[in-house]
């Protein structure tokens, strides 16, 4: 379980998370929602240890984040950050390979190069194994860093992965493809976080939602609870409606009719 109590982040003089505490048990997804600047990724990056909290802490497993060695940690949850910077010329399977790099020694064995090729082909990028990722269009290279995620915690059965948006630059098919995979790893028994934009995404795929709101939680439950039109007219500051198709099915969120965009 990852617990986070009381957590706490300033920088430059300025609060941008309060006190912020919620847990996620092995087989939840999580999304975390809220509007621009309200924390998401400060929060997913203490979580991945690239950012020291001021104030609380992080348990992976019930043990202090800050306690775990580096390889350690790397064996327990993997991390798709927003900026994938590569301009050296690896391949993309060079790239994908660097998820297994906490398993082996020196030079990676049959088994590491199976678990890349899977990977790959999960995200539906094997055919882009041979060529050089700064080759690769924006979309592609982040099907790629998703690969990479997915190889680091392939065999860690209760591993945790934290995505933050994760379907950043993928088309349509390529986002619903990304949340289901998130959902099925979740239905196996892995701990997902992921930081999300399209609250109907958020809705459909997470089983729990943390919403923030400047730096602090808004609200936390399942995403029925959350996402109502009242809570996000609050912290966005734009009136919704739920609409359930005709024919059936679930429901979608959209702005209400009379929502007035700035002109120009
Ligand atoms: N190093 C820093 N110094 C000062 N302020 C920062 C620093 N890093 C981030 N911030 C501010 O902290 C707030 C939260 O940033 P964060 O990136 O966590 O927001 P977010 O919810 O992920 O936003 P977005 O949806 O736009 O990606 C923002 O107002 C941002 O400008």
């Amino acid at each position: 379980m990852i617990e986070v109590n009381n957590l706490s982040v300033s920088l430059g003089g300025k609060e941008l998370l309060k006190n912020v505490s919620f847990r996620v048990r092995p087989g939840q997804f999580w999304a975390i929602v809220g509007p621009n600047g309200a924390g998401k990724s400060t929060l997913l990056k203490v979580l991945s240890r690239d950012l020291a909290p001021s104030g609380g802490e992080v348990l992976f497993n019930a043990r202090p984040l800050a306690k775990y060695q580096n390889q350690e940690l790397a064996q327990v949850r993997a991390v798709l950050s927003q900026h994938n910077q590569v301009s050296l010329p690896f391949k993309a399977e060079e790239i994908v390979m660097m998820g297994r790099y906490p398993y082996h020694e020196h030079e990676p064995t049959d088994a590491d190069y199976a678990i890349v090729h899977r990977c790959l082909a999960k995200v539906e990028a094997l055919h882009l194994a041979d060529r050089l990722y700064p080759t690769l269009s924006g979309g592609e290279q982040q099907r790629v860093q998703l690969a990479r995620t997915l190889a680091q915690i392939w065999e860690v059965p209760q591993g945790y992965l934290l995505l933050d948006e994760p379907t950043n630059g993928l088309d349509l098919k390529h986002q619903y493809q990304t949340l289901h995979l998130a959902r099925e790893l979740a239905g196996r028994g892995y701990g997902v976080v992921a930081v999300l934009h399209d609250l109907n995404m958020a809705l459909h795929y997470a089983d729990r939602l943390l919403l923030l709101s400047k730096g602090s939680t808004y609200a936390e439950g399942t995403p029925a609870e959350v996402l109502n039109p009242a809570a996000i007219e609050a912290v966005y500051g734009i009136a919704v409606q739920w609409v359930t198709p005709a024919e059936g099915g679930t429901c979608f969120i959209m702005p209400q009719p009379d929502f007035q965009p700035i002109s120009l």
